[in-house]
């Protein structure tokens, strides 16, 4: 690889999302199915050779630049490294909404450990770097790897899966919602019996189903007002903790003549659901 790389960052959506329990350290227990959307961020990582550390060309809206996921995930790596490494100047083209549930913060930090894996040539292994992931964000770990999946723990317990392809359109009330309120929530449902994961349950989308929904619905009524206007045409559900909502369509031509007829000002997207991580095509096209 060249000295300056520019690769995807690219969202996630939780098919479904049962909570089943809670660990003693307060953290969820999960069993979600992962699969990636062919839309996201891109990254351009570039090495400064002449200049040492990480610098972020430009800040992300309301993120001081130490809390970024980007740099703590880079500066995660230089730790790792056990050898001087040259500097890195970083340009995000960010298009994923933030407290989305979409992972966009997680799928960052996971481009920028595989990225400077590579330029910086550390030949980590990506167990190492879904290790180092997990400790920036519990949903680190599936971007790292970069298959659909199904996941379980906190969600670092994953098992390939190969849900259909089908077309999503993504809609982003006018919300942030913050992942530790929702999970903070004494409403919140947590005790949805454990299933024995099976594939027959991939493709399987009536029995989706998102144990934050009903919580978030009380709290942010633009969410429930969404996700009643998208269950017209099918069935719609949260991602993650929210805000994004999404309608599953068999083609783009479905997805986009719903998308045309969304009520006005409310923001989202049109995107294919993908079983490779976008950013794991681009690093196959480059090897
Ligand atoms: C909801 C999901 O998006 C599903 O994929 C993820 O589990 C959330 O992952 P994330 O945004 O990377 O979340 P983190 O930054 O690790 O956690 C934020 C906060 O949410 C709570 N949290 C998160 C994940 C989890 N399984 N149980 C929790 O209780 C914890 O209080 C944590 O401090
Ligand atoms: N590079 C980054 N991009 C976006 N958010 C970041 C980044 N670095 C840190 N953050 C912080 O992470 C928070 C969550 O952002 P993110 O976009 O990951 O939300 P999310 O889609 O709800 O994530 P999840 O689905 O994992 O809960 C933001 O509010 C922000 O404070």
């Amino acid at each position: 690889m060249s000295q300056s790389i520019t690769l995807p960052s690219p969202a996630k959506l939780n098919l479904f999302l049962h909570i089943v329990g809670k660990r003693p350290d307060g953290y969820h227990e999960l069993q979600t199915l992962f699969q990636f959307l062919d839309y996201g961020d891109d990254i351009t990582f570039t090495l400064t050779p002449e200049h040492p550390g990480i610098r972020l060309r430009e800040p992300v809206d309301g993120v001081p630049d130490d809390d970024n996921l980007i740099v703590r995930a880079a500066r995660a790596l230089t730790d790792i490294a056990g050898r001087p490494v040259p500097g890195a100047s970083i340009h995000i083209t960010k298009r994923l909404p933030m407290g989305g549930g979409l992972g966009g913060g997680s799928s960052n930090a996971a481009t920028t450990l595989v990225a400077l894996n590579h330029l910086w040539q550390l030949n980590l292994s990506e167990d190492e770097l879904a290790d180092i992931g997990l400790k920036l964000g519990a949903d680190v770990p599936v971007f790292v790897r970069g298959h659909a999946a199904f996941g379980e723990g906190i969600g670092e317990i994953l098992t390939p899966a190969n849900p259909p392809e089908d077309w999503f359109v993504v809609l982003k009330p006018d919300c942030e919602i913050n992942t530790g309120k929702i999970f903070s929530e004494q409403g919140l449902t947590r005790g949805t019996p454990k299933m024995k994961i099976a594939p027959a349950f991939e493709g399987d989308a009536s029995r989706y189903r998102n144990d934050c929904e009903d919580v978030v619905c009380e709290l942010y009524p633009e969410v429930q007002k969404g996700l009643k206007w998208l269950s017209q045409f099918g069935p719609a559900r949260l991602t993650g903790t929210g805000a994004c909502i999404f309608g599953r369509f068999p083609t783009e031509s479905a997805a986009r003549i719903i998308w045309e007829s969304k009520p006005s000002g409310i923001k989202g997207f049109v995107a294919k659901g993908v079983n490779i991580s976008p950013l794991h095509q681009k690093l196959t096209e480059l090897k």
